[in-house]
């Protein structure tokens, strides 16, 4: 966010509105004014000042949850500054843009102290009531922007938003780095070698879908799991346990939805690990995440892996950057200031990270992981699971492996379900309820997982069917006689099929 990006990379998170006005003259403006803001804000991390400017930014770059992000720094900030205005009997003053303290003249031998941020100044000689007039001045700025973003305010604290790829993001956290997959086949190797034979039963690789990149996508980066050797139907393949999981139940009265202030799963020990310290207690994240539970245990359990392995920043971290990164043309989401923002932000706090201080905690790396953990995440009724070798593994609607939960609920269980050949592609169901639903229906509900239309096998030929009727009736043919029907068996104009409309269709 610190370096200016193209113009062309650009895509706003927020759904246009009819008064968006056109951006295009001052686009290379705001683009070179968010990353001077952002190196300030590097330099003032506890101004805020600095925060406010760079969430009036974001508004206008249409970026909304990362500017409440950045507006409630700025509110958390000038509540800390008034909390402290009274302290010390008027021993401490604000420094001129109020990121740091000074101890008075009189009460510091050698002059004023600077006490945060290390940013010198001369401090004015303002009173009490004055600077308290300028922070709550500057408190309510910071509270107009805030809201300004949260669009269902003041009914619900929360915005709409489109997860996209941050055009910031750095090139190896876009693309996954041979020595990524490398890990992962390490660990395919020692889940799928049989006793006594060291050779794994499938391995990722690159091109899953094939070498000609469609829409701009980078094919190398589509990863899939291939079989390494002929296996028979019914082939147990490994078992993968989940690194971090939210569990959602069973509520009060044994329901098995955890609703707002219900108390949740009933196992003591969820969503906690016997591996965890008393002290990172997730069932605090999830007494306070109400019905947004499970994907903000599962990031804050992301975060304390990050943590606990000593990673600095969260997007290296092997189980998270493992995870896809593409995010094109995905339905529009609410995102809530509690569940997305002030919960993650207070558990970056008890683990100990300065979240205004520390850029690799900045608000858009909380909302990538996010995204990336609803790309991959799997689910039962009670439990929300990223699973680090199943989240390699692409959805076909006519799979050939079939996945089952553990008793513990977190572990699966992978099979073949049909016998395979070498260097196979294995496909898993992601939603088998809608297995014997239209193209179109399917289509629509695997919009959940993936960014684009399916384009497995059985929808591909089943979209090129359709294809195929639609000309034949439009050129008055019947029963497609004459239409070619039987050559575009498999064709690769599937795409040309209708496509349900989403409102992100008419951006
Ligand atoms: C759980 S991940 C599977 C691994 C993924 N291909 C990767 O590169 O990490 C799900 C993502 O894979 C892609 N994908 C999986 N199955 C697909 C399918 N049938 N058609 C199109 N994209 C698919 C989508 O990008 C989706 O968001």
């Amino acid at each position: 966010m610190d370096t200016p990006f193209a113009t062309t990379d650009w895509q706003p998170t927020r759904p246009p509105e009819p008064e968006d006005v056109d951006l295009t003259d001052r686009l290379p403006t705001l683009i070179t004014t968010l990353a001077a803001q952002t190196k300030t804000l590097y330099a003032h991390p506890y101004d805020p000042h600095s925060w406010l400017h760079r969430a009036k930014t974001l508004t206008e770059l249409r970026y909304p949850e990362l500017a409440v992000g950045d507006a409630h720094k700025a509110l958390l900030l000038c509540r800390t500054l008034l909390s402290r205005l009274g302290e010390g009997e008027g021993r401490w003053e604000l420094g001129h843009r109020m990121g740091f303290w000074m101890m008075r003249d009189e009460d510091c031998e050698g002059g004023g102290e600077v006490l945060e941020d290390g940013v010198g100044g001369v401090s004015g000689d303002e009173k009490a009531g004055e600077q308290e007039r300028r922070i709550t001045d500057l408190q309510s700025e910071a509270w107009r922007v805030e809201v300004g973003n949260l669009c269902k305010f003041p009914e619900a604290e929360e915005g709409r938003f489109s997860p996209r790829r941050y055009p910031w993001m750095r090139a190896e956290h876009r693309v996954r780095g041979d020595a990524l997959l490398a890990v992962s086949n390490e660990e395919f190797a020692a889940r799928t070698g049989r006793r006594g034979r060291r050779s794994a039963l499938c391995e990722v690789r690159r091109h899953a879908f094939g070498k000609s990149g469609t829409d701009g996508r980078d094919s190398p980066d589509i990863l899939g799991v291939f079989v390494t050797q002929d296996l028979p139907d019914g082939t147990f393949l490994m078992l993968d346990r989940s690194k971090t999981w939210g569990c959602i139940g069973p509520g009060p009265g044994g329901s098995v939805v955890n609703l707002r202030g219900g108390d949740g799963c009933a196992n003591p020990l969820h969503p906690n690990m016997a591996s965890d310290d008393a002290a990172d207690d997730l069932r605090w994240v999830r007494g306070r995440a109400g019905v947004y539970a499970a994907d903000i245990i599962t990031l804050c359990r992301f975060l304390l892996c990050c943590k606990k392995d000593g990673v600095a920043h969260p997007l290296d971290h092997p189980l998270i950057a493992r995870l896809t990164p593409l995010y094109r043309r995905q339905k529009v989401r609410l995102f809530s200031l509690e569940a997305d923002f002030a919960i993650p932000v207070a558990w970056l706090q008890h683990l100990g990270i300065d979240v205004f201080a520390d850029p690799n905690y900045d608000t858009w790396v909380l909302f990538e992981i996010k995204a990336r953990e609803n790309n991959n995440s799997w689910s039962d009724p009670l439990h929300h699971c990223v699973s680090p070798l199943f989240s390699l593994f692409n959805h076909s609607c006519e799979p050939n492996v079939t996945w089952n939960t553990g008793k513990d609920c977190v572990t699966l269980g992978i099979a073949l379900q049909k016998d395979v050949k070498a260097g196979e592609q294995l496909f898993v169901f992601y939603d088998q309820y809608v297995e014997d639903q239209s193209l179109e229906k399917r289509r629509d509900r695997m919009w959940r997982w993936l960014e684009d239309d399916c384009r497995c096998s059985r929808c591909v030929r089943e979209a090129a069917i359709e294809v195929a009727r639609s000309s034949a009736v439009r050129d008055g043919g019947v029963g497609g006689s004459g239409s070619g029907g039987g050559d575009e068996k498999g064709s690769l104009d599937w795409d040309t099929a209708e496509k349900p409309v989403f409102p992100e269709d008419s951006w």
